[in-house]
């Protein structure tokens, strides 16, 4: 299921003061976009509204099918994954269960993304207990183990080291590869250039550029989106 969604004049106001928007656009259908920009740019914000889990102070977002639908069909991996405090197994089960899927159906699932995740010998161990990386990972897999249509992600990657990062990359490839609209938030520019397709620059809550990774990396339009390449602080 490919599904677009479109903001208008999408707002959100905290304490009085506008951390997000007015945006407006159009989501694709398809892809892998990175949504870069400095601290507090609203990079966050951003997902949270496209998600549907922030409110919107004004303005709309609308996707294209029915919002209950598109929020059944959409995953979203926090920065800090929280664990349920239950084994790496019953962690990936979850998803599972919540929609009542057939236990023969679980297990099956359970153990082919514990493979994936490279966690199939860390099945029965509490999940708390897990490195940084393994609990990425295993957040990653309890995202996918639906098969989402839309998977969010912000900063999958901070603070893990080249193995997990690559590791995590891979699978992301692959949930790409087999139909799963990627949205996600980067500090690291290298992640942002392996992966993109289309990149979203936003400053101060502004929807600053939104272009093809290629054209963005290689001739960014704005002299903002120059210095932020370049390592330069901008605000
Ligand atoms: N609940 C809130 N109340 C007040 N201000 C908020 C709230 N949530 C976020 N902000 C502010 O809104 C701005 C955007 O935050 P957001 O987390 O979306 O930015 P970000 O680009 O994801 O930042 P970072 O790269 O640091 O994660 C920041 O200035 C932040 O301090």
């Amino acid at each position: 299921m490919s599904m677009i969604a479109t903001l208008t004049d999408a707002t959100v106001k905290r304490r009085g003061k506008t951390i997000l928007g007015p945006i407006n656009f159009e989501l694709a259908p398809a892809g892998i976009t990175i949504v870069l920009g400095p601290n507090g740019a609203g990079k966050t914000t951003l997902l949270k509204v496209l998600h549907g889990v922030e409110r919107l102070s004004s303005g709309r977002i609308q996707w294209s099918v029915p919002d209950a639908e598109a929020r059944q069909s959409q995953a979203y991996v926090f920065q800090s994954p929280i664990m349920l405090r239950r084994t790496v197994g019953q962690n990936l089960a979850y998803p599972l269960k919540l929609v009542k899927a057939p236990k023969a159906d679980i297990a099956r699932r359970v153990a082919a993304w514990a493979d994936k995740t490279g966690l199939a010998d860390a099945i029965d161990r509490p999940a708390t207990r897990l490195s940084g990386g393994e609990k990425q990972k295993l957040a990653l897999g309890r995202a996918l183990i639906r098969k989402p249509a839309v998977l969010f992600l912000d900063e999958p990657c901070a603070n893990l080291d080249g193995r997990s990062t690559r590791e995590i990359e891979a699978l992301l490839a692959k949930a790409h590869a087999d139909g799963t609209r990627i949205i996600m938030t980067t500090h690291d520019l290298g992640q942002a250039r392996r992966l993109a397709q289309d990149v979203i620059f936003l400053l101060k809550g502004q929807y600053h550029d939104h272009g093809q990774a290629a054209a963005f990396f290689s001739k960014p339009r704005t002299a903002e989106a120059k210095s932020f390449l370049q390592g330069d602080i901008v605000e």
